[in-house]
């Protein structure tokens, strides 16, 4: 029996590029909504670095990397086209990264509160989740809706794991991007980085506290923050 020595403690995860691959079904979209208006559609690879700030600034970014005009006066229009879309693809390629299942269990059996706070819409976020077969670790799903501020501001993360029955003074952080470690920074809780998500930032340089290039190794980052403490 694992000691339940993280009793007391949260850990809130990022989803897009920290527990779930989704870069090929988000930019599946992203890649149909340009096909359809005659532009270029983006590789994979070039275009993941776009993830992580909400459907809206993929989008946004995405067309004005196409080289196509951006009107944010049609910002409604092409969100929701995007989400109708998404949604109905949402979990075609998107798998957990390797390791992730595993550690999540590993850390419930330590005690720990798990939660989601993530920039992608609640909705989503519940579908994709309810898709892969992973809603029953977590406390909450917290997209940007169902919290007073987004990442990088730190009431997103403070909230999220005041709303999952945590303590922001007893919280980690583990995402792959700007928005995640900036997010915990602002809201006084130690990050994880994972090497493997989306952002343009290498990952080595985003201010994390521990960066890690795999899930099994999340239980010892773990153990160091919280011996740093
Ligand atoms: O959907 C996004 O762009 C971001 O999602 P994330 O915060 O889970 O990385
Ligand atoms: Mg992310």
């Amino acid at each position: 029996m694992a000691e339940r020595d993280l009793e007391g403690w949260t850990i809130a995860f990022d989803l897009d590029g920290t527990l779930v691959e989704t870069a090929p079904d988000l930019i599946g979209t992203l890649n149909r909504m340009l096909t359809a208006r005659g532009l270029p559609s983006m590789p994979v690879e070039a275009a993941s670095h776009l993830v992580g700030h909400g459907a809206l600034a993929l989008l946004r970014h995405g067309f004005m990397e196409a080289g196509a005009a951006w009107d944010e006066a049609n910002n409604q229009p092409m969100l929701e086209e995007f989400i109708t879309d998404y949604t109905a693809h949402i979990a075609d390629h998107s798998l957990p990264y390797p390791g992730v299942i595993e550690s999540l269990d590993r850390l419930a059996a330590r005690g720990a509160i798990l939660c989601v706070a993530t920039n992608k819409r609640s909705d989503m976020s519940d579908a994709l989740i309810e898709a892969l077969g992973m809603t029953r670790h977590f406390a909450g799903i917290f997209g940007p809706d169902r919290v007073s501020a987004r990442k990088p501001d730190g009431a997103h993360v403070r909230e999220a794991v005041e709303k999952s029955g945590g303590d922001p003074a007893r919280a980690i952080m583990v995402g792959d991007g700007a928005p995640d470690t900036q997010a915990a920074k602002a809201a006084g809780v130690p990050s994880v980085v994972v090497s493997f998500g989306y952002t343009p930032i290498p990952a080595a340089e985003l201010g994390g506290d521990v960066l890690i290039d795999r899930f099994d190794e999340l239980d010892a980052a773990v153990n160091s923050l919280i011996a740093r403490r």
